[in-house]
């Protein structure tokens, strides 16, 4: 399957068991994966190939009716947000954001999202943690909504760190887009849990999805939020997503810096240095591009278990990847510590997302012993770092019965 995000599928091969209705009467849960990006970010957003895997830490969302019928609210605990809209108060929005039902998803205006930001009270020029959210919430709300806006009490947790290079704001995004599609009677509703969504209303999920990446990101390429939708393994080139339908299992170490960082801030700073310095800097994403071609080669061919000799050329791949990743600028001491404190255990590591701080991947042979692995996490917990172990690929954005969610999404959900 070859799909392509600027292109808006019509909801003509829905799921039968579409409701029909603008609104749901009941609670909706929707989740989506983060992801890790093996090889390719950055340079994917110059056109170039990225791999990205979805990852088995999930944004969980619950739709609920608004309380009193005039409202809308948006509760995100994990940055401690909750605010509250009168319907009466956004309908007068709506012209300027609302797109019919046949058009494609247009992208945020730089007039719209200042009129957004002067309506929920952010000044001009502001990026933080709140604002992105809220905007990137509204935008797609008035633009998903427009024809009815429904009243709605929406809860977004994740079990993903905000901000951190794992696609939490692509998976904030998707989970966001996939619930009004569905409540605005857009997508279907499937009646069993097990029931995935069409590929025609997955390609409407990523594109909307897409929009919310723009809103908090400026300039996404599009591959977080496919792999979001998608789930699994994906090849990612200019907005063409092909899934890898057969992977190896690969382990990996999963790490947080902690450091706090902005993919915005990071995507602005690789395109100032590739304007400044485009001869130096092309080659650079060019051989990025390569790295990720090869290791998809390595991939594929290895897919009923990697030889020693095809996870050696993996970790080449890991080392030169994350030197050039150093060279256009989005490096920090802190994966510089964490690259040393695993190469000296002989494990080869590079940054994942935006980087900058954020996360890295550490990738785990079979035949690692665990003590080494233990000696590993305990250096890197030492530096304030935290550390998962994880296999990669984890289904795309899925809805949920209640009965059905893990544990921690529940309590956070009844606490908030
Ligand atoms: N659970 C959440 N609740 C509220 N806002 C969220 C949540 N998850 C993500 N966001 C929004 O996304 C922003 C983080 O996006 P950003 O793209 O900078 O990091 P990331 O997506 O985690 O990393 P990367 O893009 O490198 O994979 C936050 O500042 C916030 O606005
Ligand atoms: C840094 C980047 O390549 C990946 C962020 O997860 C940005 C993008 O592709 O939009
Ligand atoms: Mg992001």
């Amino acid at each position: 399957m070859v799909v392509n995000q600027n292109l808006l599928c019509c909801n003509t091969d829905c799921n039968p068991l579409i409701t029909g209705s603008m609104m749901v009467d009941r609670e909706l849960f929707v989740s989506a994966p983060g992801k890790v990006i093996l090889h390719g970010e950055h340079a994917v957003v110059h056109g170039k190939v990225a791999l990205a895997v979805g990852l088995n830490l999930r944004t969980f969302l619950r739709l609920r009716p608004g309380k009193d019928n005039g409202t809308v609210e948006i509760n995100l605990p994990n940055i401690g947000t909750k605010l509250t809209w009168k319907i009466s108060d956004l309908q007068a929005l709506v012209p300027s954001f609302h797109n019919s039902p046949e058009s494609k998803p247009l992208g945020p205006s730089p007039e719209q999202l200042d009129f957004l930001k002067t309506f929920a009270g952010f000044s001009n020029g502001t990026t933080d943690t709140e604002s992105l959210a809220v905007l990137a919430f509204l935008y797609l709300y008035l633009s998903i909504c427009g024809q009815a806006l429904p009243s709605l009490e929406i809860v977004v947790w994740s079990q993903l760190p905000t901000g951190a290079g794992l696609g939490s704001s692509a998976a904030y995004s998707v989970s966001i887009a996939a619930a009004l599609l569905a409540t605005s009677g857009k997508i279907s509703i499937p009646a069993q849990e097990n029931i995935r969504w069409t590929q025609a209303e997955l390609t409407l999920i990523n594109s909307w999805a897409f929009q919310g990446e723009k809103v908090i990101h400026g300039n996404p390429s599009g591959v977080d939020n496919a792999v979001g939708t998608w789930g699994g393994a994906l090849r990612f080139q200019a907005g063409e997503i092909n899934p890898i339908e057969r992977v190896p299992v690969l382990e990996i170490l999963l790490t947080n810096t902690c450091v706090p960082r902005s993919t915005k801030t990071l995507v602005a700073g690789v395109k100032d240095k590739l304007l400044k310095f485009p001869g130096i800097m092309e080659p650079v994403l060019s051989s990025i591009n390569a790295i990720s071609e090869e290791c998809q080669r390595v991939l594929q061919a290895g897919v009923e278990g990697l030889t020693i000799e095809q996870y050696s050329v993996l970790e080449e791949l890991i080392d030169i990847n994350q030197h050039h990743l150093n060279v256009i600028g989005v490096g920090h001491p802190s994966l510089d510590r964490l690259c040393q404190a695993t190469t000296s255990h002989g494990l080869h590591s590079k940054l994942t997302g935006a980087g900058g701080g954020g996360c890295a991947i550490t990738l785990l042979r079979p035949d690692i012993e665990p003590s080494v692995v233990d000696a590993v996490k305990q250096e890197l917990s030492a530096y304030g770092y935290q550390c998962w172990r994880t296999s990669i690929g984890a289904p795309g954005v899925s809805l949920h019965s209640s009965s059905m969610l893990p544990e921690d999404v529940t309590r956070s959900f009844n606490k908030a």
